[in-house]
């Protein structure tokens, strides 16, 4: 294995962007806003800890998280093309902190500190192996009713109780969950639920401590305003146990509030780390005067006014259209396709449009949609070849839309429960307006005549760039803007991260029927 670093690899940096990756700092807070270059110094940052020559003998990772995997591939093609493939090589890697709890909840297990249900009929060689699903919708599709479980530690034992919620909800019923905990297999969800009540016992937590020291020399935390209370448990034990940790993040782009993320109390957890704060103070994303000054005044707290362009003949001159929810991007009309029809929900029928579409943004844009991944597990379809096997088929799909008229969309879904009916075990139900809705709106954009455009709801577009960039705003979103926006309000960050992605203009788009 080469320790080697590729020679000159800093030398593109500005003089901040150096002195952060470069620094001998033990922890260290990287701050910056937009296009500054938090990804790019971060992946320099990873390089100079990976190669350090003082460390040439130490067996310990240098490890990167973010908390996406969309995030994690990102910052990993950075480090390779930076550093070489070699870089992220075992022990270092660049992963989701999901994947670093997962390690520690196995490490737990087999220094015997946790005991998982059953494991000793499971595991009797002490060969203790989690499957970490997802979800638990590849196991079963979700159903309404009020059947619930929770994980709890008792003394050692992680304990399975069973009961029931107070309101009927969609979720896949305990039935089909309770025998798979009992083979070991859980969802992430559940290694976080385990592990959160597990780092309440001290000699767990002195436990992973230890572990975390032993195994890791450094810690790269990418987009740290995302992290959550157990995130933070997680970071701060690594703090406790020596590894060098780097906290990179802009507060302004915390968007991940709803799974509990706690930007409010990064600052003190910065503080008690004892790190260097480095800010980079240059953005290198704005190619014009009027986007440079659109990104500072929207930080000041100032009112702004995008202009408007109309969405049925002004799509020419955007690259992207950016939205809070997908459902009005989709009622942008033709030229806007998104990248998902709403937010998953795992039904069958959901997940075969999924495929349809994915198969679309794939021809069209060159990009997956966006809940492929989730439509392959509710279909059971374990072959992640299968989008490419499918191919002729689904463009037959999407011939079947494009050449018809309002009648082929049961033909096309007919076709498209066939299609789906040779990689699935799942059976689709027959043709329902709540079904064919979905290739109704595909049909629209193979039916447009020019070229649409990607839409995307800012979670995706967060660490992207374009020239130009179209926002789709509801009322109370372009008076959000209007009269400033303020980092304590999770809208407006999410305002000011759609608004902060063009490099060269930002515009407002508008369907046609809302200008009058
Ligand atoms: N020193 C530099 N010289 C030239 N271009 C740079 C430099 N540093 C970064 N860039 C470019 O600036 C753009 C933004 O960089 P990067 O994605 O790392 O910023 P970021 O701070 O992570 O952005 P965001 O917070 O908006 O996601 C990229 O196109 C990157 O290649």
């Amino acid at each position: 294995m080469s320790s080697t670093a590729p020679a000159g690899a800093l030398s593109t940096l500005t003089e901040e962007q150096r002195t952060a990756a470069a620094t001998r700092d033990h922890n260290l807070f990287i701050e910056a806003g937009p296009g500054s270059g938090k990804t790019t110094t971060s992946a320099h940052r990873f390089g100079v800890q990976r190669f350090d020559p003082a460390h040439r003998e130490d067996p310990r990772a240098v490890a990167a998280v973010s908390f996406t995997r969309a995030a994690t591939r990102n910052l990993r093609r950075r480090v390779q093309r930076l550093w070489g493939i070699g870089a992220v090589t075992w022990p270092h890697r660049i992963v989701t902190l999901d994947s670093i709890m997962h390690d520690v909840l196995h490490d737990t297990l087999l220094a015997g500190l946790l005991v998982w249900p059953n494991q000793q009929r499971l595991w009797p060689d002490g060969d203790i192996r989690l499957d970490v699903k997802d979800s638990w919708t590849s196991f079963g599709s979700k159903q309404f009713n009020r059947t619930a479980y929770r994980l709890t530690v008792v003394g050692k034992d992680v304990r399975i109780e069973t009961g029931f919620v107070a309101e009927r909800r969609s979720a896949v019923p305990i039935t089909e969950i309770l025998p798979r905990l009992r083979e070991g297999i859980c969802t992430h969800e559940d290694v976080r639920e385990v592990l959160a009540q597990a780092l309440a016992v001290p000699e767990i937590d002195a436990f992973v401590t230890s572990r975390l020291a032993t195994t890791t020399r450094a810690l790269v935390v990418d987009e740290v305003f995302d992290a959550n209370d157990l995130d933070i448990a997680v970071i701060e034990a690594a703090i406790r146990g020596g590894v060098a940790v780097t906290m990179v993040g802009d507060p302004w782009q915390a968007l991940y509030v709803f799974r509990g993320a706690k930007p409010h109390v990064v600052p003190d957890l910065i503080a008690r780390s004892g790190a260097v704060t480095a800010s980079l103070s240059t953005s290198f994303r704005w190619d014009t005067a009027e986007q440079g000054r659109l990104a500072t005044d929207l930080r000041a707290g100032a009112g702004i006014t995008l202009p408007v362009d109309d969405a049925a003949t002004d799509l020419k001159d955007l690259d992207v259209v950016l939205g809070l929810w997908w459902k009005p991007l989709w009622d942008l009309g033709e030229g806007v396709l998104p990248l998902a029809f709403h937010g998953f929900k795992g039904g069958y029928e959901e997940a075969a449009a999924t495929l349809l579409l994915n198969h679309v943004t794939r021809t069209i844009f060159d990009l997956d949609a966006t809940y492929l991944n989730d439509a392959l597990t509710v279909l059971a379809i374990q072959d992640r070849d299968v989008p490419r096997l499918l191919e002729p088929a689904l463009q037959a799909v999407a011939e079947t839309l494009r050449a018809g008229d309002k009648d082929s969309v049961i033909a096309a879904y007919r076709q498209l429960v066939e299609v789906i009916a040779t990689v699935s075990p799942r059976l689709l139900r027959a043709p329902h307006y709540r079904h064919t809705d979905r290739l109704a709106l595909i049909q629209s954009r193979l039916r447009y005549s020019g070229r649409p455009l990607p839409g995307l709801t800012t979670h995706q577009a967060k660490g992207g760039e374009w020239d130009a960039v179209g926002v789709q705003l509801s009322g109370s979103e372009r008076e959000a803007l209007a009269s400033g926006l303020s980092i304590t309000e999770d809208t407006h960050r999410k305002l000011y991260v759609a608004c902060t992605r063009a490099r060269r203009r930002t515009a407002e788009v508008r369907a046609f029927d809302a200008h009058v």
